[in-house]
C-alpha cells in the first residue's frame, strides 16, 4: 500500500507552558476525508495547527506527500499543497470578495483555476467587489474555502466549517465539501456534527485530552454505542 498523503505520527505539543497533545496520530489517504471529532477543548484545532507549523511539535513526526515537514516553517507549508481554512475563516473583512480570494498567491491568479471556482459559487461572482465583511457567515465561509482552493492543494484542512452559520448554508457548504472530496482532494475535517462526520467520512479520528482514542471506518463506530458515547457524550445518530 502507499505511504498516505498526511502522516502524523504521535505527535506533543504545547500552547505557551501547556501540554495540550501528548501523542495524537492520524493518516489522511490521497483523495480520502477524514473527520476527526472529539469534545470541546480536547485539541483538535491545536493538532491543524501543529500540521500547519503555527504550532511547533515537540514530540513525533508529520510527513506530507513522503516529505518530513515536522520542523519545516510554517510559511512553507501551503506551497507542498495544504490548504487550510482556520476555524473563523481568516477573512479580511475590509479586503474585497476577490482580493480575498487572491492573497494566499504568490503570483498571478491562474484564471481557469479562478474561472472555475467563481462557477463553483455564483455567490462569490456576484459580490467579487464587496468588502468581505458585509457577507453573511455561511458567504464568507464559502469565501474561505474557495481561497485556499486557488492555491490547487492536494489536501484541504477545514476547521469547523458549519459552525455559527446558518442552516440553509451549512447544507450547501457540506455539499461543496463533498464536491470538493469528489474532484479527487483530500479533505481533513473537523467537524462537531457527528452525524454530517460519519456521513461524509472515509475514515474517523476521535481524540480525547491530547491524543487519539479511535482511529478507524466510520462503521466501526457507529457500532460501539458505549465508546461513541464515552468518547464525545452522544449517542448514534439515526
Ligand atoms: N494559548 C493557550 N494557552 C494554554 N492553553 C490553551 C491556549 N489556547 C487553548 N488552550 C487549551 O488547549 C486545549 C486545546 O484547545 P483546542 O482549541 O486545540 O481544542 P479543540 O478540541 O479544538 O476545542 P474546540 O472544539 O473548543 O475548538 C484546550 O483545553 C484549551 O483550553
Amino acid at each position: 500500500m502507499s505511504a498516505p498523503l498526511l502522516e502524523v505520527r504521535s505527535i506533543a505539543a504545547r500552547l505557551g507552558r501547556v501540554p495540550v497533545l501528548s501523542d495524537v496520530s492520524l493518516s489522511v489517504p490521497a483523495r480520502a476525508v477524514v473527520a476527526l471529532l472529539g469534545r470541546n477543548g480536547v485539541g483538535k484545532t491545536t493538532t491543524l495547527r501543529t500540521v500547519m507549523g503555527t504550532v511547533a511539535a515537540t514530540d513525533g513526526r508529520i510527513g506530507f506527500a513522503g516529505q518530513d515537514i515536522t520542523r519545516l516553517a510554517a510559511y512553507r507549508r501551503p506551497a507542498l499543497g495544504i490548504g487550510y481554512v482556520p476555524q473563523g475563516r481568516g477573512i479580511f473583512p475590509l479586503l474585497t470578495v476577490r482580493e480575498n480570494m487572491r492573497l494566499g498567491l504568490r503570483g498571478a491568479p491562474d484564471p481557469t483555476v479562478e474561472e472555475g471556482l467563481l462557477s463553483r459559487f455564483p455567490r462569490l461572482r456576484e459580490r467579487l467587489a464587496q468588502k468581505a465583511g458585509t457577507m453573511s457567515g455561511g458567504e464568507q465561509q464559502m469565501l474561505a474555502i474557495a481561497r485556499a482552493l486557488m492555491t490547487q492543494p492536494k489536501l484541504l484542512i477545514l476547521d469547523e466549517p458549519t459552525e455559527g452559520i446558518m442552516p440553509r448554508l451549512v447544507a450547501e457548504i457540506r455539499r461543496f465539501i463533498a464536491e470538493i472530496a469528489a474532484s479527487g482532494i483530500a479533505v481533513l475535517l473537523v467537524e462537531q456534527n457527528l452525524k454530517a462526520a460519519l456521513a461524509i467520512a472515509d475514515h474517523v479520528v476521535v481524540m480525547e485530552r491530547g491524543r487519539t482514542a479511535f482511529a478507524g471506518p466510520p462503521g466501526t463506530l457507529r457500532a460501539d454505542a458505549d465508546l461513541v458515547h464515552r468518547l464525545l457524550g452522544v449517542g448514534i445518530p439515526t
